[in-house]
């Protein structure tokens, strides 16, 4: 079963920005966790907004639990943002919390907006969405500025989940903490995720922090979608360039068989610029490009749970001396 389908998605802000987001497509199953990977500017937050819809759909498609959000316009979507569904958690707590509120206040936001709870089992459902992200419920007398950033973070949780949410769009949830406090925020997902059932998309820029945190994982480049699959998989035995130059400058992910594996994935420096067409956005910079790759991308070639987004995937490997799989 699939709670969140987003089939074809395209997203321009406007003439200027050109598009954001190409023939994105992506599932998300009940209690899965898919982690979004890409460079700055890739379209990571812009695929998050769309979803939700915060950001214009130009085509396709998102279908959450039965209702296709792209189809919902003002009074309707907003009704469907108020029910609380679908909850965002943002990179940094200190500027997405109310600094003068309480805790207990802040986690207390999305019900109030929902509606439906009186004051006393509002109040419950506070102490026990603290107490089930860690938090000492005695915390809710405090503001944002008298607490750790961990703490901050997990008040942020807190708060998505006191609605009882379906879906959580974490936004570089762990990127503004310590390792240490990362850590913890990881297995905290994990729980709430086995817990409550909750799926969970989370973006970042770090593979680190994904590699061991979600199921699967899709990575964009240039608002495509290159690379999607089970996380071991993809990391362990990328099929596109671009993923493969990611693993490979990632260094805690694992020692690199290749030598040099990061230099052998870039173009040789006298290479002609590419010339600008449709094609695949990662051509100017991919070592494996034919004039193919610069006029059209290649769609999503699918198999089993494996999707990869290449011309080449299929012989790049064998030009920098390695057999798929010798990334693992
Ligand atoms: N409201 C907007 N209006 C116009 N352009 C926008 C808007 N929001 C984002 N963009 C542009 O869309 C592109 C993708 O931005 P987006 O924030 O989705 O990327 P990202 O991968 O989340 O980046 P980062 O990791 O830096 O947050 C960027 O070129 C950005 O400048």
């Amino acid at each position: 079963m699939t709670l969140l389908d987003v089939d074809g998605l395209s997203v321009s802000y406007g003439r200027r920005s050109g598009r954001v987001l190409s023939d994105v497509s992506l599932s998300v199953r009940p209690g899965e966790i898919v982690g979004v990977v890409g460079e700055t500017g890739s379209g990571k937050t812009t695929l998050v907004r769309a979803v939700v819809g915060l950001a214009p759909a130009e085509a396709g498609r998102v279908t959450f639990d039965g209702t296709e959000v792209t189809a919902l316009r003002g009074r309707r979507l907003r009704a469907f943002r108020r029910a609380g569904g679908i909850q965002l958690v943002f990179q940094d707590p200190l500027r997405s919390l109310d600094p003068d509120l309480t805790v207990a206040a802040i986690v207390a936001e999305g019900l109030t907006v929902a509606g439906g709870l009186t004051r006393s089992e509002q109040a419950e459902r506070v102490d026990e969405a603290l107490t089930r992200v860690g938090l000492d419920p005695a915390l809710g007398s405090r503001r944002p500025g008298q607490i750790s950033g961990g703490q901050r973070q997990r008040v942020a949780l807190a708060r998505a989940i006191a609605v009882r949410p379906k879906l959580l769009l974490c936004d570089e949830p762990v990127s503004a903490l310590d390792a240490s406090s990362r850590n913890r925020v990881l297995l905290l997902l994990d729980r709430l995720r086995r817990e409550l059932g909750v799926a969970i998309v989370m973006i970042s820029h770090d593979l680190t922090s994904l590699a061991g945190a979600v199921d699967r994982v899709a990575v964009l480049f240039g608002g495509r979608l290159v690379e999607q699959g089970p996380v071991g998989e993809v990391f362990g035995d990328p099929a596109h360039p671009y993923t493969a130059l990611l693993v490979a400058s990632a260094p805690s992910i694992g020692e690199r068989p290749l030598g040099r594996p990061a230099a052998s994935l870039r173009p040789p420096l006298d290479r002609e610029p590419w010339p600008h067409g449709d094609g695949c956005r990662y051509a100017a910079l991919c070592p494996f490009a034919t004039t193919e790759c610069a006029v059209e991308p290649r769609r999503e070639a699918r198999t089993g749970g494996r999707a990869v987004a290449c011309h080449h995937a299929d012989t790049w490997p064998d030009l920098v001396g390695r057999t798929r799989g010798a990334l693992t």
